[in-house]
């Protein structure tokens, strides 16, 4: 038993199914739809999994984790500034290739990261066949398979959760490697980023991200961290929905 509440972020495309897993995790009913970008303010909840407590957060769905929109900010800003102990990216076994942009990016600012793959169910109904093991090894991080609607999976995912924010598991994420140009930007901006920023933020995904020009980025970095912390904090509504 532990005191300590870890934060669970999930994560992911619109209509991969984040909302539903939020709800059989948390036991709340935030209404779910199925047509994509529904979910434009975030739900937090609690959820007990062997004697510890989870915040669960339910961010909106993104195709990205740019500057493109206020849900990708929203979404961007907690992984950023919140830093939760464990990310789920919740992805859609019936369209792995285009979800696993996302995710992949994801790995790029966190390292505790786990992959949730879910609507399993459609993807047996169309005869897929999807090598777990073998992406886990690929991504370097935990790969679950699940299915929120049907309750399948859930025990699983909750043990990987549990595993992750207890520091039980080491994680080796995929890094994409870019053009030389790119790398060799990267290789100039990282003391700096370091410097400023200390070891509290994804360095190298921040180098990306200014080479990049994200002027929302470094809009949201001139502000003192602690500042974009209680900001951060000032989304947190226990229980309940609240807008951004
Ligand atoms: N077949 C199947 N459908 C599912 C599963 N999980 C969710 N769905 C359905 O997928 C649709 C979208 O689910 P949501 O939970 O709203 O998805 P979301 O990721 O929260 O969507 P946004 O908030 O718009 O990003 C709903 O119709 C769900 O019932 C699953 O495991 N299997
Ligand atoms: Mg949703």
């Amino acid at each position: 038993m532990t005191d300590r509440t870890y934060t669970v972020a999930l994560m992911g495309n619109p209509n991969t199914g984040k909302s539903t897993l939020f709800n059989v995790l948390t036991g709340l009913r935030q209404h779910t739809g199925n047509w994509p970008g529904k979910t434009v303010t975030h739900a937090e909840g609690e959820c007990r999994h062997r004697g510890a407590l989870y915040r669960i957060v339910d961010l909106p769905g993104t195709y990205s984790l740019y500057s493109n929109s206020a849900d990708e900010e929203v979404a961007r800003d907690f992984l950023l500034f919140q830093r939760p102990d464990v990310t789920v990216v919740v992805v859609d076994a019936t369209a792995l290739e285009r979800n696993l942009n996302l995710a992949l990016q994801v790995l790029e600012m966190t390292d505790r990261a786990i992959v949730a793959i879910n609507l399993m169910d459609e993807a047996k109904k169309k005869g897929f066949h999807i090598n777990t093991k073998k992406l886990a090894a690929k991504l370097g991080v935990p790969v679950v398979p699940i299915s929120a609607r049907n309750r399948e999976g859930i025990d699983a995912l909750l043990d990987a959760v549990d595993a992750m924010a207890h520091g039980r598991i080491h994680t080796t994420p995929l890094s994409i490697r870019y053009s030389p140009e790119i790398e060799r930007g990267i290789a100039k901006l990282l003391p700096l980023v370091k410097e400023l920023m200390g070891d509290t933020h994804p360095a190298r995904w921040i180098a990306l991200r200014l080479l990049d020009g994200d002027a929302s980025l470094l809009q949201a970095l001139k502000q003192p961290p602690q500042r974009l912390i209680k900001e951060g904090n000032a989304y947190a509504c226990c229980g309940s929905v609240k807008s951004v």
